[in-house]
Formats: structure tokens, C-alpha cells, sequence
């Protein structure tokens, strides 16, 4: 049996452009990533992949939205918006990744799992909302927006413009973690905790309820790893590797570094809230539990990562990294 890795990929990577890209850009952009994603494949890995929805849960979130003003059809709930999201970015993954290994001649198989992800009603981040969904706006827009929707709330988001955010609870337990390991265990890709999962809460019964947020599926994908005992976790965001004084001039890229060195960066603030520190986060979880290594680099160095020759590794120890 290869290593098992969980790869996640940035619901950002998948909106190449702006607001009006088609689901057909989406899923060129999807394709590509497919291509990375069959090259670990084909090297023996075993590969679950995760992906986020920030930007396509607020578009559909809109949409419904604006269905209901323009002609009085019901709003869509958030947790709906995030379950079709997760099946439709995860169609798009599977197919494309079914293709690419037909392509090459592969017999891999491939499913997606719908999974909920179950988070406490008490979680004081359903009082304070953080996580940034949909479209980019100026700040202009953006108090234009709060004027119209007293109840809609912005955040300035790393660099890149305001976007509303949304309550975003910690993840606690991937429902389905059982189906994601027998499926591997039966030698399939399975694309899981699309969009962070649907978030759900536990009743006094025992049964699952969904609830409105959005998970950050950084956060979700570690705790899978920790729960399916994966070996390593690579997050795929818009960047090569992590970077200590980001933007700056004397910017610098990060080849390996230690938990301990990874700590003392979030001291001295070299990962923003809405960005980078989230992926750090889910990182050092991750390797606090169970996991030997955390990769984070673009799409485009999967294979090269796998191989420790592209992006930023974070490992427990240089002692204990053989
Ligand atoms: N210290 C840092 N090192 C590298 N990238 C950083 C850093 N701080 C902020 N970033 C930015 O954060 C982005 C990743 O966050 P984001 O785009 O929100 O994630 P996602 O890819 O999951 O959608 C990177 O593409 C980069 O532009
Ligand atoms: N759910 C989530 O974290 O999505 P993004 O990675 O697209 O922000």
C-alpha cells in the first residue's frame, strides 16, 4: 500500500478569474488540478481529496437570495447552499479524475462522499461570523451592501477586497469517516469534506440536524487526516510555499520548518487571520495528533512536493524527519 495523503484544494483555486466565470471555466480549472492530483496516483499514493467552496457558497447563497426578491421563490438555507455546492464541485473533481485516468489507461476508481461534519450549536463562533464567501467587493460596495442588508457583515479580506462573512464553527467529528476509510481501503480516490462538510449538530437524541455556517475545510480536512490516521496532509492554495514577511521586500519562502519554528512565526504574525493562518492552524493540529507531515505548496508541485522538492514542509522534528 502507498502513503496515504489528503490533499485540499482552495475553493479559490477553483474561480480562476471573477464573478463571471462559467461552471465550465470552474471545471477547466478542476481538470488541471486532476492532472496533479493522477500524477500522485500513478506514483502509488493513496490520495483522498478535499476541497473548499468559499467563493461558490456565497454565489449560490446569492442566487437564492435574489430568487426570492426578484420572484418570491423560497431562499435557499446556508447548510443547503453548502451540501450543493459539495456535490457540485465534487462532480466536477470526480469526473474529472475519472477522465484523466482513463486517459492514461488506469483502472482507478473514483467517488465522492456527501459528509457532514458535526459542530456544537454553542460554539461562540456562531455569534461572531468569520469566514468570507462569494464575491470581492470595494469598500464602497461593501457599506453600500450593509446599508441595504443591516444584517449582512463584511471583513477586509488579505489585501484582495471586503466580502461578507458567514458563522463558521470548529469541526468536531466527519460523520462518514468510515465510508471515506472502507472506500480507500477498496483501492478509490474519494473526494470527501467538499466545502469544509455540511455542518450538522447532534440532538439530545442522538440524531443530526443541519445548521447555517460554512466549515473552514482547512480545519475539516486536518481533522479527517487525524481521524482516517493519514501520513500526510497537503494544502494546495495560490502560492509555491508559506512565506515569513509576506508581500514585503525581504520576503522569504519557507522550505521546511519545524512545529516549533511553525509556532513562533504565528507569534510574530507572519500568517494572516483570513488566509494563511487558518491552513497553519490546521497544519500544527494535525501534527500535534497523528500525522508526520504537512505540505503546503500550488497545485502545479503536487507531484514535486510528494518527492520533497517543491513547497513548504512542516514536520515535528528535523530529528524525527527521516
Ligand atoms: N505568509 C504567507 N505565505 C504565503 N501566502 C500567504 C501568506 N500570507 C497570506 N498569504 C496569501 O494567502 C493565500 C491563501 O489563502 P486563501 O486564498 O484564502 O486560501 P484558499 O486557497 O484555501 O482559498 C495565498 O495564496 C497568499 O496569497
Ligand atoms: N469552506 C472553505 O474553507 O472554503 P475555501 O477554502 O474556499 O475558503
Amino acid at each position: 500500500m502507498g502513503k496515504l495523503v489528503v490533499v485540499a484544494i482552495g475553493g479559490n483555486a477553483l474561480v480562476k478569474g471573477n464573478d463571471y466565470d462559467t461552471i465550465q471555466d470552474q471545471y477547466e480549472a478542476v481538470c488541471e488540478i486532476a492532472v496533479n492530483i493522477a500524477d500522485m496516483v500513478e506514483a502509488g499514493c493513496e490520495v483522498i481529496v478535499t476541497h473548499g467552496n468559499g467563493p461558490q457558497v456565497g454565489y449560490t447563497l446569492r442566487r437564492g437570495e435574489i430568487a426570492e426578491k426578484v420572484a418570491g421563490m423560497p431562499s435557499v438555507p446556508l447548510v443547503n447552499c453548502v451540501a450543493d455546492t459539495q456535490g457540485g464541485i465534487g462532480y466536477q473533481i470526480q469526473q474529472a479524475l475519472t477522465n484523466e485516468f482513463i486517459r492514461r489507461g488506469m483502472k482507478q476508481k473514483v467517488a465522492t462522499v456527501i459528509t457532514q461534519v458535526e459542530v456544537s450549536s454553542n460554539d461562540p463562533n456562531f455569534k461572531k461570523p468569520s469566514k468570507p464567501v462569494g464575491s470581492f467587493f470595494t469598500l464602497e460596495q461593501a457599506q453600500e451592501l450593509e446599508k441595504e442588508h443591516p444584517d449582512w457583515v463584511f471583513v477586509e479580506d488579505s489585501g484582495r477586497g471586503y466580502r461578507r462573512v458567514v458563522p463558521s464553527p470548529q469541526p468536531i467529528d466527519i460523520v462518514e469517516k468510515d465510508a471515506i476509510k472502507s472506500l480507500i481501503e477498496s483501492g478509490y480516490v474519494v473526494i470527501a469534506v467538499g466545502g469544509g462538510g455540511i455542518p450538522v449538530v447532534k440532538r439530545a437524541d442522538q440524531t443530526y440536524e443541519g445548521i447555517d455556517a460554512v466549515i473552514d475545510k482547512d480545519l475539516a480536512t486536518s481533522l479527517l487526516a487525524d481521524q482516517i490516521q493519514a501520513e500526510i496532509l497537503i494544502i494546495t492554495t495560490g502560492v509555491p510555499k508559506v512565506f515569513i514577511h509576506f508581500g514585503k521586500p525581504n520576503q522569504k519562502a519557507l522550505d521546511k520548518i519545524t512545529v516549533s519554528e511553525t509556532k513562533q512565526y504565528v507569534l510574530e504574525e507572519h500568517f494572516p487571520k483570513g488566509s494563511m493562518l487558518p491552513k497553519i492552524e490546521a497544519s500544527l493540529s494535525f501534527l500535534e495528533k497523528s500525522g508526520s507531515r504537512v505540505i503546503i505548496t500550488n497545485p502545479e508541485s503536487l507531484k514535486a512536493a510528494i518527492n520533497n522538492a517543491a513547497g513548504t514542509h512542516i514536520v515535528k522534528s528535523y530529528r524525527e524527519d527521516v
